[in-house]
């Protein structure tokens, strides 16, 4: 099957620091793919060059074979890639019903300013319900954001990019700072919308639901590919054991 998305040749600097070496990969149509690799690996850096938050010395990024390298975010977000943050980042003077409304407007408007005027239509309304129920956080909608604790956070944060009806859900830590219930549940929860037809990235630092939930894992280190295929494959590689616990 062709891939969704690819990123080809991805080097990026940061001044005097290599942050990614000549990185490629790709995800197919409907794929759970797992980035992984020790901190300061590249990881983040890889998934915020897909969406053009960060500008590469050298890359070939795609979606469905169009070229988006040079595009500005909105329009990379309008073509289907939505991000989440390892660290959350909701409006705290909004609700939980609220912030995901408002991203199921950003989506429309593509402007800050127009979809705060837009976002109490009852389209958004209904949608954003919808995603709070994909989440299981629906019996939370009427809270303010500024009184949630970080395991609905993190799942208000999944439920505003689904909001923007992507093609392709990028996840950065998703399950970090969760106790291993929350996470265990939350991976689930992510399984399950992966399993419902959407292409997943995830950046996940626990590595029991990283193995156990995903199609295939890609590793990097040190700004490198080092292996991918096979989740259990993928671990037994002496390599990637050594990157990870050291020789
Ligand atoms: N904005 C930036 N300015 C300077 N250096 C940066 C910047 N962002 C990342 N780096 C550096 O690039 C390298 C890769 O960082 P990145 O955050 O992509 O790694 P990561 O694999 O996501 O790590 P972690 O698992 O710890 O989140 C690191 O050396 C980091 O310090």
């Amino acid at each position: 099957m062709a891939a969704i998305l690819s990123a080809e040749a991805v080097t990026v600097r940061f001044g005097g620091i290599t942050a990614l070496k000549d990185v490629s990969f790709e995800v197919k149509q409907g794929e759970f793919l797992s980035l992984i690799g020790p901190n300061g690996a590249g990881k983040t850096t890889l998934l915020k060059t897909i969406t053009g938050i960060v500008k590469p010395a050298n890359a070939s990024i795609k979606i469905n074979d169009r070229e988006i390298t040079k595009l500005p975010t909105h329009s990379r977000i309008r073509l289907g890639l939505a991000l989440t943050h390892q660290i959350v980042s909701p409006f705290k003077s909004m609700t939980v019903l609220q912030n995901v409304m408002f991203a199921a407007g950003y989506k429309k408007v593509r402007n800050i300013g127009l979809s705060i005027l837009n976002f109490s239509r009852s389209s958004e309304k209904k949608d954003a319900m919808a995603f709070l129920e994909m989440v299981d956080i629906a019996q939370y909608k009427n809270f303010p954001v500024s009184t949630m604790p970080l395991g609905i956070l993190k799942r208000l944060e999944v439920a505003r990019a689904l909001a923007i009806k992507p093609k392709i859900l990028l996840l950065d830590e998703p399950l970090a700072g969760l106790n291993s219930q929350e996470a265990s549940r939350l991976a689930d929860t992510i399984k399950l919308i992966s399993q419902n037809g959407m292409t997943t990235v995830m950046i996940e630092h626990n590595l029991s639901e990283v193995l156990r939930i995903s199609d295939r894992l890609y590793v990097l280190d040190n700004g490198k590919y080092l292996a991918s295929g096979n989740p259990k494959e993928v671990m037994k590689q002496p390599e990637v054991r050594t990157a990870y616990l050291g020789s």
